[in-house]
């Protein structure tokens, strides 16, 4: 990770086992409501299926790959093909790349049209995404609040608010001990974009 960028030091969120770095104001809140316009209109969305249990069921929000090359990635007993990459997504990926000091290949992004819509408990660790993966997450509109637990002893816990124009970068051995998820809120009215930027080793 590139420190030298921030004027204060960055704290892991995690207290063991993983590191998890936010970074509140990564893009300007002008730009950041400009990126929310463009992704919700330009992007592909769908509503996909997937295995849970060996149920079929729709997942509570709109999803959409993109990535280099055809190489397709999946989660949960779907695999997806990417669209290449826009030019938004490519202007997004340089700036975290920068940051992050590493490349990726993949965005997956996820948009949560309001409370309802959500993620539930899972791990970033398809094998695919190698040993120790780094995940860079860029979210847009409505903050949700963005909930880890050990994997072992899940009354451990950490959360932080995933504002607009944050970023959070997960690595290290994160997605072995640690869980993470999107919990429903039913109060919440507005729409989040989330874009996760990965490296998908074919
Ligand atoms: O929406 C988020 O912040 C989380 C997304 C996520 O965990 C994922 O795409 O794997
Ligand atoms: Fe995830």
């Amino acid at each position: 990770m590139q420190q030298s960028l921030f004027s204060k030091p960055i704290q892991n969120l995690l207290p063991f086992d993983g590191e998890a770095f936010l970074f509140p104001e990564f893009i300007s809140s002008k730009d950041s409501d400009l990126f929310f316009e463009k992704l919700q209109n330009n992007i592909q969305w769908k509503q996909e299926p997937i295995k849970i249990f060996g149920k079929e069921i729709m997942q509570p929000r709109l999803t959409a790959l993109y990535g280099d090359s055809s190489i397709p990635y999946g989660y949960s007993g779907i695999k997806m093909i990417p669209f290449p990459f826009t030019s938004e997504l490519m202007y997004i990926r340089e700036r975290v790349q920068d940051i992050a000091q590493t490349d990726f290949t993949h965005v997956l992004l996820n948009y949560y049209r309001d409370g309802q819509d959500s993620m539930g408990w899972h791990r970033d660790n398809e094998p695919e995404l190698g040993q120790n993966p780094t995940i860079a997450s860029v979210s847009f509109g409505q903050s949700r609040e963005f909930q880890m637990r050990y994997y072992s002893d899940k009354k451990q816990k950490v959360s932080c608010e995933l504002t607009s124009g944050s970023l959070l970068l997960m690595q290290g051995s994160t997605q072995h001990f640690w869980e993470h998820q999107i919990p429903k809120r039913k109060r919440i009215h507005g729409g989040r974009i989330n874009l996760t930027f990965r490296k998908v080793f074919a």
